[in-house]
């Protein structure tokens, strides 16, 4: 069983006890009293190359990451350096987030907010609504063709911009047909968990110019980034590097730095 199908065993698996704690319908209720989200493709088509920055407490591949006690703090720091859009993880069992991090961080600043999760349901668009997000990511190869045109339409319905996320050509035509108007290359592959920081500039091409197109994983730093938008991003999403570094505020500030370079802005 390849890791992707463990992580979305875990993820059905307690997906099924909150839906038993929290009908849809009394989830939906919530939803009524729920935050309204911001447009946060709007923010990403603004000029230049913007910055995602992640709430990430551990990953599958290794492990703990970095003690985060205060996820609003390190969140308002993302905020301070610049950050566009603040990612923040929920899956439980091998990233160690939760909706409560989200929740917290939805109190803590005015970024709009990306639900990163493995989406497999409707009623996890609802949660993410619920919690305060803006934006929820959805993993092509996490779901079937017809899974992913349907949570790409109802994100939409629900105020969500929907991030489509991609490893290959195969997928990028998926993402294309489901309708995504913002198409991340997640350049470690979910399969194997190898960063291949070439995948973006691979497929990018292939992906249409009026699609806003996000590098996923492995930034390091401005160098990095400025690869990537070389290559045609139009952002960088970054987690580790991050909450491993001593400064975020500042590690985010440089990049944005970066990223709001003349040369940048003025592309499209
Ligand atoms: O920590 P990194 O290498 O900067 O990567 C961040 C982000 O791209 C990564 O967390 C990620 C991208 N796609 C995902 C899907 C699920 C979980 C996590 C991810």
């Amino acid at each position: 069983m390849s890791v992707l199908d463990e992580i979305l065993d875990g993820v059905r698996a307690d997906l099924a006890e909150r839906q038993e704690a929290l009908p849809l319908d009394r989830l939906k209720a919530q939803a009524e009293s729920a935050p309204t989200p911001k447009d946060a493709e709007a923010a990403l088509r603004r000029p230049g190359v913007h910055v995602i920055a992640e709430v990430k407490r551990a990953s599958p591949s290794k492990g703990p990451l970095a003690t985060i006690t205060d996820p609003a703090a390190l969140a308002r720091d993302y905020e301070a350096g610049g950050a566009t859009i603040i990612s923040v993880l929920t899956e439980e069992r091998r990233f160690k987030g939760s909706l409560a991090d989200l929740q917290t961080v939805h109190q803590a600043v005015d970024t709009p907010l990306l639900r990163k999760d493995f989406v497999v349901s409707s009623y996890q668009l609802w949660e993410a609504r619920v919690f305060g997000a803006s934006a929820v990511l959805l993993i092509v190869a996490a779901l079937p063709q017809e899974a992913l045109v349907s949570l790409v339409e109802r994100a939409r319905s629900l105020g969500l911009m929907p991030l489509v996320e991609v490893h290959d050509e195969d997928e990028v035509s998926r993402a294309v047909d489901a309708g995504a108007t913002v198409i991340g290359v997640n350049a470690r592959s979910l399969k194997t968990l190898e960063v291949d920081r070439d995948t973006f500039a691979r497929l990018a091409p292939g992906i249409p110019s009026d699609i806003v197109k996000i590098a996923e994983s492995g930034v390091r730093g401005p160098h990095d980034l400025l690869a990537y938008a070389g290559a045609g991003a139009g952002a960088v999403l970054v987690g580790e590097s991050l909450v491993r570094g001593r400064n975020p505020r500042e590690a985010v500030a440089d990049l944005v730095t970066a990223g709001a370079h003349p040369a940048l802005r003025d592309r499209n």
